[in-house]
């Protein structure tokens, strides 16, 4: 008999990544085989990120099992981020597990949460660094997510909100951070999935309670605001959600295309952005070559919204003689004798 249709998706999720990385570790022009037989190479270390909970505990366990089949050498990291009373033993605890299932290095990390950008943006941040020195000082070469079709849901909600673009709804990659560090084989696996392969293999899961704190925005749209949209609109919105998440990143990285390929035509010899041709472009691409030049000239992305970029727009489209624009990171917008001059100021 075979596995439990929950753990056999599981696992052909984590396989499916493997194959990808065993292919990209592969010297190009080599057969699949070749390398491992011959032995050129050592295996590639995969890192799973584990929280204890049931998304990262089902994906370890996918990851020990597929892993030796594949040469593949596998390892996993809990990240402890000291913001309730026992963490470190849940950490401990967290790594005995990893380690039960045969994962070597299994290591926790403590890291102190700052306070920038809001309790989650913090103790992301502090956890993806951490994350990213582990896998240096393992050599790993890749970190797996647990990152659900659940998760990407939200993501895409929390983007629509927002109201900042298409690139917003695009959700999360599968595949991201510096050299494709990250993977998210779950994407497409939905939360029960998860949880349900964790119950069949008898491995214990910790339930976070920020997960259900209504204090934290995740939390109240996990809870109260995707069920509701459940009830309204039936039980595929989940799936729809993601859906929109992969659609949206497939438009979104077009777009940023024509903008790279539109702006060159738009600068005059000395540079400078053209408000006539700027003007011609499609609202979508000129938006994009705007908010790029701001970055450029030094203004954060994370701190250049979308009513910047309206505004600075309006130059282009809507001119009568405004003065000049302030962006973020002292960055100023102005229109000089048909020239969009954008600069630190
Ligand atoms: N403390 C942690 N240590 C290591 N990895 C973590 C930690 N917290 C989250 N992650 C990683 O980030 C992924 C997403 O975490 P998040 O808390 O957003 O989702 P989740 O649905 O609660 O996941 P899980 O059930 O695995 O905790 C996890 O699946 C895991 O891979």
């Amino acid at each position: 008999m075979g596995p439990h249709p929950a753990v056999a998706a599981i696992r052909l999720a984590v396989r499916r990544v493997l194959n990808d990385i065993l292919d990209e570790h592969r010297p190009s022009g080599a057969e699949p085989d070749e390398n491992r037989t011959a032995e050129r190479l050592p295996s590639p270390l995969v890192l799973v990120a584990c929280s204890g909970g049931a998304d990262s505990m089902a994906l370890a366990s996918a990851l020990a099992f597929e892993a030796p089949r594949l040469g593949v050498r596998a390892g996993g990291i809990t990240v402890d981020h000291g913001l309730q009373p026992g963490s470190g033993l849940r950490a401990d605890e967290v790594v005995l597990r990893l380690r039960e299932l045969g994962l070597e290095p299994a290591e926790a990390v403590a890291v102190t949460v700052g306070r920038e950008g809001g309790p989650e943006a913090a103790a992301r941040d502090a956890r993806y660094a951490a994350l990213d020195a582990a896998a240096e000082r393992h050599g790993a070469a890749a970190v797996l997510l647990g990152h659900t079709r659940d998760d990407q849901a939200e993501t895409v909600l929390l983007g629509l909100a927002r109201g900042s673009g298409i690139r917003s709804l695009s959700g999360m990659a599968a595949v991201s951070g510096a050299g494709g560090r990250y993977r998210r084989p779950f994407l497409r696996i939905d939360r029960q999935t998860a949880r349900k392969a964790c119950m069949v293999q008898s491995l214990p899961v910790w339930d976070d309670p920020h997960n259900a704190d209504p204090a934290y925005t995740r939390s109240r749209l996990r809870h109260e605001g995707l069920p509701a949209l459940e009830k309204a609109l039936g039980k595929g919105v989940v799936e729809a959600l993601a859906r929109t998440a992969q659609l949206s990143r497939d438009d979104a990285d077009a777009l940023d295309t024509w903008a790279g390929q539109a702006e060159a035509s738009v600068r005059d010899d000395t540079g400078l952005l053209e408000c006539a041709k700027l003007n011609a472009l499609p609202p979508a691409v000129r938006r994009r070559i705007l908010r790029r030049a701001a970055i450029e000239a030094g203004a954060p992305a994370g701190s250049l919204f979308a009513r910047h970029i309206e505004e600075v727009d309006r130059l282009i489209t809507g001119w009568r003689g405004q003065g000049a624009i302030n962006l973020p990171g002292r960055v100023v917008a102005q229109r000089q004798g048909g020239r969009l001059v954008i600069r630190q100021g």
